[in-house]
């Protein structure tokens, strides 16, 4: 029976029950919907085809906001590489605007733009004219372009604060009715201080982006009519595959073995599909959403109801894998530990069946690292040791388990899975480590205030006001700072040679995003909030009508 002296997560029981997940149906699976969506998508290709290359971008742009450039990636692809190959956009004396929309889009696309394109925006003495302030649309969109910034690229970081300072004047001077702005480019402004576009996991924004477009005078029609037919018709996909996640977590009986566990289905299966949404990979992410689940159960083990020598022997068994030794582990570590190792084999059987390649051991791996990790942030919670900043950082990009979930999204997506990728990955490739310190930086500033209240070992932000007698403020800024200097270095691994594919580098840089995204206002996973209710409400229940 579970000791009730432990500690406990405070954790709220889940918002959406079996029974309400089970019962969701779409309409959007009819045929007919998809039949109009395939006609629009032609239209749509035409328009790309007919239109001048400035004209192409900023299409480009739309359609990456209302979260339909993957139905266009051969067009896209085609488009940006002319434009860039062919110099088209030295051509001609650009404004800030154009200028900045180029540069953006170009770099996105792994095309690395030089950042003196903006040099002749500087006056003698280096900084950018004032007088750019009155163009709100290109200082707007040259902030949007400042976070393509690699390490060192200082006029970009010069750029991002020079635009930040001036996009937040504009808001202040509204308020005091000092200057009137149309609805559209305040909340765009808004979204951009929040947390920018290139910052912002594609489909999650484009429900808001596509009630916006709709007020736009020079909305298109056709793109519009696609943008809510796709949304609706890919949320229809998902809500089928949530059902399988939710059938296969209720059959588990870990909910009700593990009570003190988050019980958070609906958000687990969120992260997977914010992380790769095209409806074909419906497969991977509902592997990957069982992992989230089994991960957070895990994570809520170390750090809420295990004791230190529970967790030790957990730890030892797992790095050993010594399956016999599971009769050592107390009840409720046996069905945890029985449920990973079902998922590896799960997974390792799929693999196996599908590219003849044996994986158990660099599963186990991803999973052992973990659990060395989560073992010594538990031995510092209960020593009571204070780690530095440094010391903690060098555990907890581990800890976040992105390693893990990027190793299974890796197995389950690639295809052909080529060797020197697959040992880069077991390596810990700096792009895993980049996306995992996003992970866990943005997960820190979103969960720690909560998990200093029920106990839990120093995170980042609490480092370094240990290490520098600072205040919370002052932390959450420096947090920050690390956050955007580790997106500079993924910035810069997209223009390096590298063993993986575009995809799978997205796909790392969209789980930093949607950590992102998860945490923009508070713990939207664990402890949850309205704002997060209102996503998942508008993400996966509800259609666009
Ligand atoms: C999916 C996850 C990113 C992973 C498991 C649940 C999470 C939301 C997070 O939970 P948290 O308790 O905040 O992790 P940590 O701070 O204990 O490492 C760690
Ligand atoms: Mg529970
Ligand atoms: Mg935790
Ligand atoms: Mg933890
Ligand atoms: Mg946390
Ligand atoms: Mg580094």
């Amino acid at each position: 029976q579970l000791d009730s002296t432990r500690r406990s997560g405070m954790y709220k029981p889940t918002l959406w029950d079996f029974d309400r997940i089970q019962s969701l149906n779409s309409v959007y699976t009819e045929e007919k919907y998809s039949t109009r969506a395939c006609d629009l998508i032609q239209q749509v290709k035409k328009l790309l085809e007919e239109s001048d290359w400035f004209r192409q971008l900023q299409l480009i742009d739309d359609l990456q906001r209302l979260g339909l450039s993957y139905r266009f990636d051969d067009e896209i692809n085609l488009i940006l590489n002319t434009i860039y190959f062919e110099k088209k956009f030295c051509e001609k004396e650009m404004d800030l605007y154009s200028t900045s929309l180029a540069f953006r889009l170009l770099r996105q696309h792994g095309l690395k733009v030089s950042q003196e394109v903006f040099d002749c925006f500087k006056n003698e003495e280096g900084d950018f004219e004032a007088r750019l302030g009155d163009e709100t649309n290109g200082i707007l969109e040259m902030c949007e372009a400042s976070f393509l910034a690699t390490e060192g690229e200082e006029t970009l970081e010069l750029a991002r604060l020079f635009t930040t300072n001036i996009l937040q004047k504009k808001l202040d001077d509204e308020r005091n009715e000092l200057l009137i702005m149309d609805d559209y480019l305040r909340t765009l402004i808004r979204h951009s201080l929040d947390l920018p576009l290139y910052w912002r996991v594609q489909r999650p924004s484009a429900r808001w982006f596509i009630e916006a477009y709709a007020t736009r005078s020079d909305m298109n029609p056709i793109m519009l009519e696609l943008a809510k037919l796709d949304f609706n018709i890919v949320q229809a996909t998902h809500q089928e595959e949530l059902k399988q996640v939710s059938r296969w977590w209720k059959e588990s009986r870990l909910a009700e073995k593990l009570p003190f566990a988050r019980d958070r289905v609906v958000e687990n299966y969120l992260w997977n599909r914010g992380m790769l949404f095209p409806p074909q990979y419906g497969y991977p992410r509902i592997m990957n959403a069982k992992l989230f689940v089994l991960i957070t159960v895990l994570d809520d083990i170390y750090d809420v109801y295990g004791t230190l020598e529970e967790t030790q022997l957990f730890t030892n068994l797992i790095t050993r894998w010594d399956v016999e030794a599971i009769g050592q582990l107390p009840e409720y570590m046996r069905i945890c530990y029985m449920a990973i190792d079902n998922n590896i084999n799960e997974l390792a059987y799929e693999v196996l069946k599908q590219h003849g390649l044996l994986i158990i051991q660099d599963l186990r791996k991803f999973w052992a690292d973990l659990c060395v990790a989560y073992g010594k942030e538990a031995e510092w919670y209960y020593t009571g040791y204070k780690p530095t900043l440094e010391e903690y950082l060098e555990v907890a990009w581990v800890s976040i388990s992105a390693h893990l979930i990027l190793g299974y999204m890796f197995f389950l997506t690639s295809n052909p899975i080529e060797k020197e990728a697959s040992q880069s990955l077991s390596n810990y490739h700096n792009i895993i480590r980049n996306s995992a310190m996003v992970l866990r930086l943005a997960d820190d500033l979103g969960t720690s205030p909560y998990e200093m209240q029920r106990g839990d070992v120093p995170k980042a932000v609490e480092c370094y006001m240990n290490e520098n007698g600072a205040s919370t403020e002052e932390a959450r800024e420096y947090v920050k700072h690390l956050l955007r200097e580790v997106w500079k270095e993924t910035n810069g691994e997209r223009f390096k040679e590298s063993p993986f594919t575009p995809s799978f580098m997205r796909i790392c840089a969209d789980l930093g995003r949607m950590a992102q995204f998860m945490y923009q206002h508070g713990d939207g996973h664990g402890i949850r909030n309205l704002q997060m209710e209102d996503r998942i409400q508008s993400l996966i229940f509800e259609p666009i009508v």
